[in-house]
């Protein structure tokens, strides 16, 4: 699913119209690995099969947002949304809880079903920004570590398209308690960060390195979230690369 030292990045298609979806994956599908038909668009979408196809043509992984997952779950057609998974060949399926009511350990046990299925990829952390506030360090750990236990290939903090939830304060500003917390106890690699505007892309860039998985990217960013891992942008140019000219050849040139 990544690109190697640079880790999975996961964008989001809100809905594009499919011949704008297919001109980003043909200019810019080689920076992406995973792509996301946001909440329940797949189902409104005429072309959904034609966008799978671009997706498969290419070679990228994708799957449909968490929120087409409890719908499914929450109107008990689970039966026609694996259909609608395999109809497409979409390669995971996304398990989460951001806006139904279902515990940690119904979601976990979702988990472990839909493991027989696909790939799978479950989120923590709520759509409500006032209910993810309430979720400790801990309880985000917790939640992540049970996740993973049940068996999902990579679990995702959830920070919405917006940036304004989950990981994130209403703010937009990172839980960096959270973020600490995280990385003290898992292994990165084994987690996508939902990470849409350019400040969480910044701050997850400089404290994980060019190698954090990101997720929600939106598709007109895609080339400047490759340029931040790569340090071309001033953002992470300095935290990313060595420099090579002298103190002394860098004053004479200024
Ligand atoms: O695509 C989804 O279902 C949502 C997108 S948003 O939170 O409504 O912006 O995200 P997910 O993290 O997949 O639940």
């Amino acid at each position: 699913m990544s690109r190697g030292v640079h880790g999975t990045t996961m964008m989001i298609d809100p809905g594009l119209p499919t011949g704008v979806f297919t001109d980003v994956i043909q200019s810019h599908g080689h920076l992406v690995d995973l792509v996301k038909f946001g909440w329940g668009t797949a189902l409104v979408t005429k072309d959904i099969d034609r966008k799978a196809a671009v997706l498969r043509e290419s070679g990228i992984d994708f799957y449909f947002g968490g929120t087409l997952f409890e719908h499914a779950v929450w109107t008990d057609q689970l039966a026609d949304y694996l259909a609608l998974v395999d109809r497409t060949e979409a390669t995971h399926i996304e398990v989460s809880n951001g806006t139904i009511p279902l515990d940690q350990r119904s979601k976990a046990d979702y988990v472990r079903r839909m493991s027989a299925h696909r790939p799978v990829l479950s989120e923590v952390g709520y759509k409500d920004a006032d209910r993810s506030a309430l979720l400790t360090p801990a309880d985000w750990v917790e939640a992540l570590r049970e996740d993973l236990d049940a068996g999902a290939a990579m679990v995702i903090t959830e920070a919405r398209e917006s940036g304004r939830s989950g990981i994130a304060n209403s703010d937009g500003q990172m839980r960096t308690d959270v973020l600490g917390a995280v990385l003290d106890a898992l292994d990165p690699a084994t987690v996508m960060f939902e990470a849409p505007t350019k400040e969480l892309q910044v701050e997850l860039i400089r404290t994980v390195g060019p190698q954090v998985n990101l997720g929600n990217i939106a598709t007109h960013d895609v080339v400047g979230v490759e340029t931040l891992r790569r340090g071309l942008r001033g953002d992470t140019l300095l935290a990313l690369t060595t420099g090579v000219a002298s103190a002394r050849s860098l004053s004479h040139s200024n």
